[in-house]
Parts: C-alpha cells; structure tokens; sequence
C-alpha cells in the first residue's frame, strides 16, 4: 500500500458555503474498523426506529440506539428517546474522535442499515435538544455508501463515499443552511453501520 494514499487535508471544507464538513478519511485501522462493526453489532442495544409523520406512526426497518454521558432525551420525528450509559467500545471510539478532532460530544446515536434498501431520506440535525452549531462527528464501519449534502435555498449537491473506518464531521452552520442523506443504492448488499457523536443540551 502507498504509505502517503490516505493522507488527506482534513480541514477542506466539501461544502463551498455556509458550513463546514470535514472527511477525515479512514481514521481506524482495517483490523480495527473489522473488530468494532462486528463488536457493536451484536453488543449494541439495537431497536426498530420509531417516528410520527402527519400522526401516523412509522416503524423503520432501519435499527437505532441512543448512549450518552447521562440518561439524556431526546427528541425528534416526536418520538422521545432515554441515552443508555456508554459501552466501553463506544466511549473508546468516543474519546478517538475527539482526539482527531478536538471536538468534544456527551451523546452518540447509532443507525444499523441492513442493506441498501435501507437508509435515511433528507434531513438536518437541528433539534432543540442538539447544541446549535455543535459539531456532529460521523464514523461509518461496514459497507460502504454515498451520502450527500443539498442547500435548502438551492439546488447544489455535494456527495461523498462514507468508508470503512472512516469519519465524517459537520459542524458551524451546516445543518442551518443544509439537508443530508443517506440515498438508497440497489448495489449494497451488506450492512453499515453509523455512528454520530453528538453534544446535547439540557
Ligand atoms: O448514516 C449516516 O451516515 C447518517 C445518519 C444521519 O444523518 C443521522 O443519524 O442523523
Ligand atoms: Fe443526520
């Protein structure tokens, strides 16, 4: 392997105005990514995603968690969830990301996509639980998939192929001025899972 391949500027802005999204590339070693997705997979207390759109209920095939520092709420969708108490590998994962990033988080959600069919429409993190502007740090482990930014005044795209081990970071005024989703791809056959660091208030 080319030593310098996976060196990257980890302070390039991808969005071209109002925020900042960060792609730090693979920030875990393959062995590492390997033993973390297959450790949280079956130790995280996953749960079919609940949501209520236009009074209707929704059950997701798509599964979620919540952990946090403290047994935090939160809610969106309007559905109101508790934090469960950090996990040694989460808090371990924790502390990696705010070493990379400097950034500091007390909460993190987990998704787990099964397949491509499954994945998350568009949306921004902006609930009055969620610090304003806080940074949100973004690990992905298993398949990789696409993920993409819309601006909500206009129609500028911006994607970016979410790796194995990799981490993604929003932060400033992203999620004021910009959607982001996971598109669905018939071409992925196995599961990812996300992880997304987050600060709450309150
Ligand atoms: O799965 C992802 O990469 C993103 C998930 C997401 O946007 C969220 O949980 O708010
Ligand atoms: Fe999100």
């Amino acid at each position: 392997m080319d030593l310098f391949s996976d060196i990257r500027d980890t302070s390039a802005n991808l969005l071209p105005q109002d925020g900042i999204v960060n792609y730090y590339g693979k920030i875990l070693l393959p062995a590492e990514a390997d033993s973390y997705y297959s450790i949280l997979l079956s130790s995280i207390e996953w749960r079919n995603d609940e949501a209520i759109i236009f009074g209707k209920k929704i059950i997701t095939k798509r599964k979620v968690a919540w952990y946090g520092d403290r047994d935090y709420e939160y809610t969106y969708s309007n559905i109101t969830k508790r934090a469960l108490p950090w996990t040694k590998e989460l808090l371990d994962l924790k502390n990696r990301i705010e070493g990379a990033t400097g950034e500091q988080f007390n909460s993190c959600l987990l998704n787990l996509y099964h397949n491509g069919e499954e994945g998350m429409a568009w949306h921004s993190d902006a609930e009055k639980d969620l610090k304003k502007d806080g940074a949100i740090g973004s690990l992905s482990l298993g398949a990789q998939r696409k993920f993409c930014f819309k601006h909500k005044a206009g129609a500028q795209v911006v994607s970016v192929a979410l790796e194995h081990g990799s981490l993604l970071v929003m932060k400033g005024a992203t999620q004021t001025y910009w959607l982001h989703r996971l598109p669905p791809s018939k071409a992925v056959t196995r599961p990812r899972i996300n992880l997304t660091f987050r600060t709450i208030v309150g």
